[in-house]
Parts: structure tokens; C-alpha cells; sequence
């Protein structure tokens, strides 16, 4: 018994069995959120399926007394047996409305409350994953959980409960029937074993095609301009058609196992239906049962073989289900942003944004998960009304120090915060909460398709026109926007189309001021201008009357004698450049 018992707890302790309570456990947790909806699913099925006994044995009455022609109760059954009918219609389709209903509610909230989620997630943890990946695991792999949350559990009670009940009839008429209704069982627990295993492999292998796929077209539309100029129009028809392919013999190899499953099952349902026909028939030829009888005999094997068929059925939904559950919890179990600053950080810039808010990092070190260490007793600071640069060498850090005054990166030493103009001493630590305080314009085009107007109305939805014409006048975009027959209602394509790189950046920048941030941040935003309209740009941002602290990176050094300090970030430090070095770079560039 010790012996067994050591067995079972070894078993137990296995990592794949735990991941499947695990998994398991995290559906549940859904599951009990949805427990009135399940009862109603439930209610439905079970309700469906005492409609369509009633209707076996009404038909059975009716065979029976067609065939001992009993005409008296004819007309009554016969009512009775279409009353069940129409009442068997209405249940099935009050039910799958009901179904398709809560299913609906169901798949957008639990898509809803995953997407949150995913949001919250750690940046640098989220990027180790594809886009087309993400995007797969939050719509597929949340829908079969939404599916399976309503569908699973009461489909099990369902499916017990009519092959129960349905046994229960042929035992009550017939003991010797259920045997030869049952017979099929054995074969098909036989048969599921192999089933499930390749069930599974094949859904893991599934999931990640459909994201392969979905990420390589995602990839190809978005840079059709790159593969044109290349002339990689062959070249991406062709891996597309290699992916396909793929996808194709991955879907034929398991529709092979499946006809091969299905010829066995079909062989063993025939057998089945054959004995017990056989069966039947012998038992009106010795007169036991009527003709009636036999008929809902008939009905019931059939409902017996469909319950357990659907029973077992179960099993591989369970695994999909699961592994559905494995792929969002990846995701959604990793670290999370801290924002419970949020109050805080709310009190802190009501109090100190009249006066401004500075920024000071103090012997930071950082090193990307990959290994890569960019900072090791980094320090710098930047106040109200003053222009910070970051300037260095490609690759040294600059766009990582702006991830990490942003929170998206977390610092491994030294500390990061910000702090009522220069007064280190009223201060709060830098955290995904204190990025509200923060304007951010990243490299690369970022805005949205819309409208001018609608771009920049999404940092300050109630901003007037006036307030957006003074962002556009401050970022030098008015002169062109001015122009434009609609004005700040013209329409921007996706990813900014319809710009030059130049206008989209002062269009993005536009934006950042005019969400009036206490700290404004300019990773190369201003490499597309010209170096005239660059210094311009600046050059308004710094006299602006808003108490605002900015710091760009930039790799000309144009605008450099304009800032108030400069920093050289560079072999993991970040140094402050005496002004002689600064005049010494501008000769040089
Ligand atoms: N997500 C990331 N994961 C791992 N390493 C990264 C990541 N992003 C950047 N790095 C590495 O960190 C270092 C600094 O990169 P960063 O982008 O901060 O440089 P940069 O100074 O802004 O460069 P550039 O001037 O070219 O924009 C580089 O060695 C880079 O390879």
C-alpha cells in the first residue's frame, strides 16, 4: 500500500501533471465567474434531453398501439407525440440562442479582462514574444476558453445525464439490451489512448503555425514598401507558399489519423446497431417485447452511442483547452507593472506641476535579460525649463535610458526618480505610475490613421482647436497644416501616410506638448528635419512658458549649444560633456 501510495505521489509530482492542474485551476477561475450562465447552459441541455426520452416513448406508445390497433388513443398520442416534437424544436432553439448569447458576453469579457492584462505586462518580458504570436494567443486561444468555459462543464453533465437516463429506460424494459448497446465502449476508451496524444501534439503544433502565419503576413503587410524596393516579391510569394505548405501537411497529416479513427468508430457503431438490432428483432419474434418497444430500443442505442461518443469527446476539448490555457498563462504570468503609485503620483503632480518637475538618476546599472549591460553607475539630472541632451555612438544606451525614465525597463542597481523642480528632498521613484507625468515622442513614425485632429486628440480628448493649433504652431507643423485644404481635419494613413517622415515627426510631437506633460521626452525625434526648423522646434519648447523638463537624444549636434547640459552616454556611463568638449563635437560633426 506505502508502495502504491509513494507511486501516486510521484506521478503527482510530475512537472507535466502539475502544469495540467495548474491549468486546470486557471480556467476554473474563469469558470466560477460564469456559474449562473453554466446552470442556464445546463438547465437547457438537460431540459432538451427529457423532451427527447419523453418523445422515444411517446413514439413507442404510438408504434404499439398503431400495430395492436388500438384507434381510441390514437388521436391523443398522436397530439401528443407532435406537442413533444414542436417542444423539442423550441428547446434546441432557445437553447443554442441562449448559447450563442452568453457565449458572446463570455468571449468578450474574457478577451477583455486577458487584454488588460497583456497591457500590464512587462515590457521587456512581452517582447520576447511576436506580435502575430500575442495577437493569436489573445484571439484564439481566448476564445476556446470562453468556449470551453461555457461548453465543457455542462456538456459533461449533460451528456451523463441523457446516457443515464437513457440507460436507465433500456434497463428498466430490457437489462439485456444495454449490454449489446454498450458493447461499443471498451473499443472506443481502446481507441482514444493514441487519439489524445496525437490530439494534443497536433493542437500545440497548430496554435503555433496559426501564429507563424499570422505573424508573417502581419510582417509582409506592414513593410510591403521595403519588399517592393527590394524587388522581394518572389522571394515572400514563395515563403508564403513554403509556410502553406507546411500548414497544409501538418492539417493532412492529422485528417489521415482522424478518417483512420473514424473508419474504426463507424465499423464499431455498425456493429453495435446491427446487435442490437439483431436483438431486437429476436425479442418481438419470441413475443417478449412489442414492436414498440423495439423502436425506442432502436432510438436509445442510437442516443447511447452518441452520448458516449460525445462523452469522449470531451476528453480532447479538455486537452485544446488546456493548452489554450498553458499559452495565455505564459503571457499573463509574467512580471507585472507596479502601478499602485498611481494616488500618489496624482497628489505629487497637482502639487508640484505649477513650479515644474525635474528628473535625477543616480548610480544606475542596467542589463538587458539577453545579457547585454548598458549602464553601470550611470547618473544624470534634468530640471524645469531646462533642454537635456543625451548624445553617443549608435548602440550605446541613449533609447534605454528613455525605456528606463519611462519604467518600461526596470533599473538592477542604483535609484530613479523625479522631484518638485530641483528640491531632491520632495521626490517619488520612477514606476509605471509615474509615467503619466511623462510626454514621450519614440523613433520611428507613431501616429495613428485618423484624422491631424483625432491624433492629437487622443493625449487630451477634450482639447479645443485652439489648443491644437498652438501645439502644431509650437512643434513648427502649423505652416504646413495651415495649408492643407481641411486644415487639422486632414486624414493621416497608417503609420502616418500621406506625411513626409519630417512632418509625421512634428505631428508627433505636437502631440507631446500638447498633452502639457511636466517631462518631456525626444528619442531622435528631430532627425528628419532640417537643421534650421530642428533648432526652431527646440528653440519654442524652451520658451514656452510651461514649466517643462525635456531631454533628447540626438546624434547631431546641432542644437547642442541650445541645451542645458549634455551627457555622453558612452562604455555604460553617462558623463556630462564640459562646454569645450560640446564646441569641440560641434567643429567636428
Ligand atoms: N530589447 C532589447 N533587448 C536586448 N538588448 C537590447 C534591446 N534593445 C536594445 N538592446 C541593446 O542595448 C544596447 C543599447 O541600445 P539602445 O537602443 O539604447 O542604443 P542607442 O544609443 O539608442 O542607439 P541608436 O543611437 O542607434 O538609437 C545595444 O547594444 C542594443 O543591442
Amino acid at each position: 500500500m506505502k508502495q502504491k501510495l509513494k507511486l501516486i505521489k510521484k506521478y503527482l509530482q510530475k512537472d507535466s501533471l502539475r502544469k495540467l492542474i495548474r491549468q486546470g485551476l486557471w480556467i476554473g477561475q474563469y469558470a466560477r465567474r460564469y456559474w449562473k450562465a453554466m446552470v442556464l447552459y445546463t438547465l437547457l441541455g438537460v431540459m432538451g434531453t427529457g423532451v427527447s426520452l419523453v418523445s422515444s416513448l411517446i413514439s413507442k406508445d404510438l408504434v404499439d398501439i398503431i400495430t395492436g390497433h388500438e384507434t381510441g388513443r390514437l388521436i391523443s398520442t398522436f397530439a401528443a407525440m407532435i406537442g413533444f416534437s414542436i417542444g423539442n424544436i423550441l428547446v434546441a432553439q432557445a437553447s443554442g440562442y441562449a448559447s450563442t448569447l452568453i457565449n458572446l458576453k463570455v468571449d468578450t469579457e474574457i478577451k477583455n479582462d486577458i487584454f488588460a492584462k497583456m497591457m500590464v505586462t512587462d515590457w521587456e518580458s512581452l517582447t520576447t514574444y511576436h506580435t502575430g504570436d500575442l495577437v493569436t494567443r489573445w484571439s484564439s486561444d481566448a476564445s476556446n476558453i470562453a468556449n470551453g468555459i461555457l461548453n465543457w462543464i455542462p456538456n459533461l453533465i449533460i451528456y451523463t445525464v441523457r446516457f443515464i437516463s437513457a440507460l436507465a429506460i433500456v434497463i428498466y424494459y430490457d437489462p439485456t439490451f444495454a449490454i449489446f448497446a454498450l458493447l461499443g465502449i471498451p473499443f472506443s476508451a481502446l481507441l482514444s489512448k493514441p487519439l489524445l496524444k496525437r490530439m494534443s501534439k497536433n493542437n500545440q503544433r497548430s496554435a503555433q503555425m496559426n501564429a507563424k502565419l499570422y505573424g508573417f503576413n502581419q510582417e509582409t503587410f506592414s513593410n510591403i514598401q521595403t519588399i517592393k524596393a527590394f524587388d522581394l516579391i518572389k522571394f515572400y510569394i514563395e515563403r508564403l507558399g513554403s509556410l502553406q505548405k507546411e500548414y497544409i501537411g501538418m492539417r493532412l497529416e492529422f485528417q489521415r489519423m482522424s478518417i483512420l479513427t473514424s473508419i474504426l468508430m463507424s465499423i464499431i457503431g455498425f456493429i453495435v446497431s446491427y446487435s442490437c438490432y439483431g436483438w431486437g428483432i429476436y425479442r418481438v419474434w419470441s413475443g417478449v417485447i412489442s414492436y414498440g418497444t423495439m423502436t425506442m430500443f432502436l432510438s436509445l442505442s442510437g442516443t447511447l452511442t452518441s452520448s458516449v461518443n460525445s462523452l469522449a469527446g470531451l476528453i480532447p476539448s479538455a486537452v485544446s483547452l488546456t493548452i489554450s490555457a498553458g499559452r495565455l498563462m505564459d503571457i499573463v504570468e509574467m512580471p507585472q507593472e507596479d502601478y499602485s503609485h498611481d494616488k500618489e503620483v496624482e497628489v505629487f503632480e497637482k502639487k508640484y506641476r505649477m513650479g515644474g518637475i525635474g528628473l535625477v538618476v543616480e548610480d544606475m546599472g542596467y542589463t538587458y535579460h539577453t545579457g547585454t549591460e548598458v549602464f553601470k553607475h550611470a547618473s544624470m539630472q534634468a530640471f524645469p525649463h531646462e533642454v537635456v541632451a543625451l548624445v553617443g555612438p549608435s548602440g550605446e544606451g541613449k533609447t534605454t535610458m528613455l525605456r528606463l525614465i519611462l519604467a518600461l525597463l526596470c533599473p538592477k542597481e542604483g535609484r530613479m526618480w523625479v522631484c518638485a523642480e530641483e528640491n531632491r528632498e520632495e521626490k517619488i521613484l520612477l514606476s509605471a505610475s509615474a509615467r503619466k507625468l511623462f510626454s514621450y515622442v519614440p523613433q520611428g513614425n507613431t501616429m495613428f490613421s485618423g484624422t491631424i485632429a483625432e491624433n492629437l486628440r487622443t493625449v487630451k480628448p477634450d482639447a479645443s482647436d485652439e489648443e491644437l493649433i498652438e501645439a502644431l504652431k509650437l512643434a513648427c507643423a502649423w505652416d504646413f497644416v495651415e495649408k492643407l485644404p481641411d486644415g487639422i481635419n486632414s486624414a493621416v494613413k497608417e503609420r502616418g501616410g500621406g506625411f513626409s517622415e519630417g512632418q509625421a515627426q512634428r505631428l508627433s510631437i505636437a502631440r507631446a506638448l500638447l498633452r502639457k506633460s511636466p517631462i518631456l521626452l525626444l528619442d531622435e525625434a528631430t532627425s528628419a528635419l532640417d537643421v534650421a526648423t530642428e533648432r526652431r522646434v527646440i528653440r519654442n519648447i524652451m520658451t514656452d512658458t510651461y514649466p517643462r523638463t525635456c531631454i533628447v537624444t540626438t546624434h547631431r549636434p546641432t542644437v547642442l549649444n541650445i541645451c542645458a547640459r549634455v551627457y555622453a552616454i558612452k562604455d555604460k556611463s553617462c558623463r556630462e560633456l564640459k562646454e569645450q568638449e560640446i564646441e569641440q563635437m560641434i567643429r567636428e560633426f
